[in-house]
């Protein structure tokens, strides 16, 4: 008998919430006096399960602090974040590790492979450690779905900055996570290869269903989202739905006028 969670296709929540992330009046204030930096001001934002979702905002405006709270990597100091019906804020620091192993998968800008495993061990490295047997049928899926197939035996020095990043995507993927949380995914790679790790991001949406919110400065990799939100001094000024690059672009460049001249 197979135990593993159903993710929903495409508009379909499975039975399951549509929203896979609420954030509910967050404020994240780091340091006290004069040192007090406010990196959230009272954040509500609701990640739709099945939508993959950008975060933008020119430098400093808690793009980070923002993906680091929602996903249980740092506490709020004031407000709610629910991981589908869980309340998280408030949970002790066991519990939350749990969660994180169990229900989100992480992509950063270092691709973070082990050396000494081969593409293979590293995807099904977390289920290793947890004590969980991938399901054979998923994981072909998944690997199919980056492109992988023919690389599983190589190690990551054996691979292209790209396909590291692919294995990564895999690696997180492969456990079924609600979500996924990227942070700059494609920071480190080119145009070329972060294009490609984009259309597996986009892919992993699309066909299996996935949840995806990605930290991004890049209106190109923005343009592969659903939805782009944008920070601006600890708050989410606007929002845009299936945007282009260049839309992105301008909305931007207006941010960056409007610096100027405040
Ligand atoms: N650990 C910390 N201690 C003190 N201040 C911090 C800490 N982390 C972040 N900040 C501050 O909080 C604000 C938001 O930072 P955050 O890293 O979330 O912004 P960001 O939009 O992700 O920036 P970037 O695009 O440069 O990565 C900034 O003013 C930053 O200096």
């Amino acid at each position: 008998m197979t135990t593993a969670v159903t993710i929903p296709r495409h508009g379909d929540t499975g039975g399951r919430t549509a929203v896979a992330a609420r954030a509910r009046q967050v404020v994240k204030a780091y340091g006290a006096g004069e040192t007090r930096v406010v990196a959230l001001d009272h954040v509500d934002v609701d990640i739709v399960r099945g939508q993959f979702t950008a975060i933008m905002g020119p430098s400093g405006s808690g793009k980070s602090t923002l993906m680091h709270c929602l996903a249980g990597l740092d506490t709020v100091t004031s407000g709610q974040i629910h991981l589908a019906d869980t309340e998280i804020t408030g949970l002790k620091d066991k519990k939350l590790t749990q969660l994180r192993r169990d229900r989100i998968g992480f992509i950063f800008q270092a691709f973070n492979l082990l050396p000494t495993l081969n593409a293979l061990e590293n995807i099904t490295l977390p289920m290793d450690i947890a004590g969980r047997k991938p399901d054979a049928a998923w994981l072909r899926q998944v690997v199919e779905t980056v492109g992988l197939a023919e690389r599983l035996k190589h190690r990551p020095t054996q691979l292209s900055g790209g396909q590291q990043q692919r294995v990564a995507v895999a690696r997180a993927l492969a456990a079924r996570p609600e979500i996924i949380f990227g942070d700059e995914p494609t920071g480190n790679l080119d145009s070329r290869a972060g294009a490609e790790v984009l259309s597996f991001l986009r892919r992993s949406v699309d066909e299996l269903g996935q949840t995806i919110v990605m930290v991004t400065h890049d209106p190109v990799a923005a343009s592969y989202a659903d939805r782009v939100l944008y920070l601006a001094d600890g708050s989410i000024v606007d929002e845009m739905r299936n945007p282009t690059a260049e839309q992105v672009l301008d909305r931007m460049k207006d941010f960056d006028a409007r610096g100027r001249t405040s």
